[in-house]
């Protein structure tokens, strides 16, 4: 878990200051996990919610690499998903137990049924949902992701939109997040975070 510097998420210090007004007043006793599909910004716009909210940041995919000692491609080629469903599981138990932080957990993550039970127990759950197309043009900018590795990866986005669309939206709250820049998810969340502190 670390705190993130600025220079992880690409902003001037002007910037990550304006970020850490707009988060002023909110203060969180759970961690906030991000859940969404590939794509929906759980990584890149969790790093500035850590930013805005003065919290440790943490990436589930980023400590199962670690604890495996391997890339996420290679425990699904190597063992399958299932292995890789139980790694992520015992991962993410282990940071939830930790300090409150931001969680950008995987794709998957919220879809296997213990692992969401654990988030609904121990965590403000926020569904970042964006467009099946916004989607698309964020994840073929790389290929690191094994279940995208198929012949047609926007069927099967679209497959897992249909299967997990009506469980993230189990999510405590919903952020629809478009085209526009990080910073207005961030901002949105902001919000939602406090309504959710009044009306929690
Ligand atoms: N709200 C946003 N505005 C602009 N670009 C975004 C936004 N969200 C994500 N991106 C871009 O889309 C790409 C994927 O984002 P990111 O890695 O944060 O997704 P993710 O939800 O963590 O995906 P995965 O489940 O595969 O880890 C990155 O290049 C990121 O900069
Ligand atoms: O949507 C998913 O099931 C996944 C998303 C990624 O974050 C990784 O956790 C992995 O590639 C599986
Ligand atoms: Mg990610």
């Amino acid at each position: 878990m670390v705190r993130p510097e600025s220079s992880d998420i690409g902003e001037r210090s002007d910037a990550v200051a304006a970020l850490r007004r707009q988060g002023e007043g909110i203060a969180l006793s759970r961690t906030v996990a991000l859940v969404g599909l590939m794509g929906a910004g759980k990584t890149t716009v969790g790093r500035r919610l850590a930013q805005a909210l003065q919290l440790p940041f943490a990436d589930a995919d980023d400590a199962i690499v670690e604890a495996a000692g391997r890339p996420i491609a290679d425990i699904f080629a190597e063992r399958g998903e299932c292995e890789f469903r139980r790694g992520e599981r015992n991962v993410i138990a282990r940071l939830l137990a930790g300090p409150v932080h931001v969680l950008a957990t995987g794709g998957g993550a919220f879809i296997d049924p213990d692992t969401r039970a654990l988030m609904k127990e121990r965590a403000i759950s926020i569904w970042l949902k964006a467009p099946l197309d916004v989607l698309m043009k964020r994840v073929t900018k790389r290929d690191h992701r094994p279940l995208l590795k198929e012949d047609d990866p926007q069927a099967v986005m679209q497959r897992l939109i249909n299967e997990r669309y009506p469980i993230y939206a189990e999510a405590d709250i919903t952020i629809e997040t478009g085209a526009g820049p990080h910073n207005s998810a961030v901002t949105s969340i902001l919000t939602a975070l406090r309504s959710h502190q009044v009306n929690p």
